[in-house]
């Protein structure tokens, strides 16, 4: 079943110690089967230096098991809530990447100061509030996407042009159109998480780029006039 969905969420789950963002057992990657509305996740708990795809579980967007003998990560119920509230969305990486787990633990979105967080993020990376005691006794991983979704509903953002998200007290949630692409956006928020403390350090009162640039940065990359790298040219884009 899914072989396909499986070796890339295989893959992906297997690209977070290669990229330094996970210790130990820490961290998950998901993908979605958007036809058949099925995810696949890492088992809870399991070493990625011994995970293989068969350990790999399928559940359903309610959470049943469908396949897999082992249990699914311990934040399933927050993939399944992004993949119900996002449906542009493939795949969903939760790490405990330490940079940009800082700013979670602080409770601060990280501002764009540069073009490196242009290029993927469009605008600040939010943080949620902090989650009340009643939503963490009642069912804390799902009230956690819940949180997730009340601050891009309240702030008015487009998962696809901004794919993360800081959960206060906690660690960051990103995502992409498929699993590689979700590991990649998390690899690049730990770097703009790093950046960004050390550009306070070196300019506590700098400021957020401006808007020109931010739109230059991310459009280049983004959108159907996407010029960077080997992007397919539309006839009128000139350089
Ligand atoms: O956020 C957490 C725990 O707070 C998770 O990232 C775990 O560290 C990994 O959980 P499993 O996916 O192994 O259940």
């Amino acid at each position: 079943m899914l072989e396909r969905l499986k070796k890339e969420v295989l893959d992906a789950n297997l690209q977070l110690p290669k990229h330094n963002l996970v210790t130990f057992t820490w961290g998950n990657v998901s993908g979605i089967d958007r036809e058949q509305n099925l995810v696949v996740i890492k088992p809870s708990g399991v070493p990625y230096d011994e995970l293989t795809i068969e350990d790999l579980v399928v559940v359903d967007l309610e959470g049943r098991i469908v396949e897999g003998t082992l249990r699914p990560s311990s934040d399933t119920p927050t993939h399944l809530a992004l993949y119900r509230a996002f449906p542009t969305i493939g795949g969903v990486v939760h790490t405990h990447s330490p940079w940009a787990t800082s700013w979670a633990q602080a409770g601060r979105p990280i501002p764009s100061l540069g073009t490196t967080h242009a290029d993927y993020y469009y605008g600040e990376v939010p943080c949620t509030r902090e989650m009340t005691q009643e939503e963490i006794d009642r069912a804390y991983e799902l009230e956690t996407g819940n949180v997730i979704i009340e601050t891009f509903e309240k702030q008015g953002l487009d998962p696809a042009a901004m794919p993360g998200v800081l959960v206060f007290n906690h660690a960051p949630f990103c995502w992409g159109k498929n699993a590689n692409e979700a590991v990649h956006n998390a690899v690049v928020l730990e770097e703009v998480a790093k950046m960004a403390l050390h550009t306070f350090q070196l300019n506590p009162s700098v400021n957020p780029i401006q808007q020109f640039l931010l739109d230059k940065h991310y459009l280049r990359k983004h959108g159907k006039n996407a010029y960077y790298g080997q992007t397919k040219k539309t006839s009128e884009q000139t350089l």
